[in-house]
């Protein structure tokens, strides 16, 4: 029998934060979660194959008619994000012209990466999408992109590679925020499971709020499982933002309006919130 939602989590242990108090036997009955990389999950939502859950900002941008989001939720960074690198064999300033290899999990990091080498570089470059293998993507491209755990994990081998945060990029040109994820509901769903919406808001904001407040058993539990140095992972989750203010907001729209500007969007989305009790806030940019 088909549960009553069918949420998306996103494989990465860069959303964890909102899953690891996430009271699942209290909604056993009731949710389903398919786990799944970002474009995986983008496609899933877009089918109506799930009801909710984070999917790239970029994929949300282009299907916001139909779409809600749950206010509050994102993954974000005012800065380095520390998983979403560019693995160069030259400088970036050497690039003009080159071929970059996309991993193909991601919408809003690739996006990313086209704006930033277009717009604050001015560069041509032969974009090609492959399986996120940093090894046989650079057999040919001079650089690759890596988005998540691959992320994390290849920058760990280390190599002599230039590597560049693009969530770090990003705020050196522009001085915004940049939210790669948030939590889409399609709106279906709010008119038919509102109630269990709501409890199910409020399970992964008190998530959210718990491991902010002692993060040490998240850290734990991702260097038991994921390796690593614990000191990385603590700041790893410092520097990630899972709220979605008015600097994520600010920062997001601005990525929307430079994705359409450069044809990547077919115009710049707003994000409509949505919060129990029916409220809905509108993100139209105003300045
Ligand atoms: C911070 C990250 O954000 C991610 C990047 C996404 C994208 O590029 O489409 C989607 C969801 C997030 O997992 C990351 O993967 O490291």
């Amino acid at each position: 029998m088909q549960k009553s939602l069918r949420i998306g989590q996103i494989l990465y242990t860069n959303v964890l934060p909102v899953y690891f108090y996430f009271q699942q036997e209290r909604f056993e009955d009731q949710i389903e979660f398919i786990r799944q990389v970002p474009a995986t999950l983008n496609q899933a939502m877009a089918r109506g194959e799930i009801d909710l859950g984070p999917i790239s900002s970029f994929s949300y941008a282009e299907h916001a008619s139909r779409y809600v989001a749950l206010a509050d939720l994102s993954v974000s960074a005012n800065g380095r994000v520390g998983s979403l690198f560019l693995f160069s064999k030259k400088p970036i300033e050497q690039l003009n012209g080159a071929k970059i290899a996309l991993t193909n999990t991601s919408a809003t990091t690739v996006n990313l990466l086209k704006i930033i080498l277009s717009k604050f570089y001015d560069y041509e470059i032969s974009y090609v999408t492959q399986e996120p293998i940093l090894a046989d993507m650079l057999r040919e491209a001079d650089a690759a992109l890596l988005i998540g755990d691959d992320a994390i994990q290849a920058v760990r081998r280390g190599g002599d590679l230039h590597v560049y945060d693009l969530g770090e990029l990003w705020h050196q040109f522009t001085g915004y925020s940049m939210t790669f994820a948030i939590w889409a509901v399609r709106k279906e769903v709010l008119a038919e499971q509102s109630e269990l919406l709501a409890e199910v808001h409020n399970s992964f904001l008190a998530s959210k709020r718990k491991t902010r407040e002692n993060p040490a058993p998240l850290i734990d539990y991702v260097h038991t499982h994921f390796g690593g140095d614990k000191q990385e992972w603590a700041q790893y989750f410092q520097g990630l933002q899972h709220d979605f203010g008015d600097v994520q907001r600010i920062g997001l729209l601005y990525y929307y309006r430079c994705a359409a500007e450069l044809g990547l969007l077919p115009a710049p989305a707003t994000v409509d919130l949505w919060q129990a009790g029916g409220r809905q806030t509108n993100t139209t940019l105003t300045r």
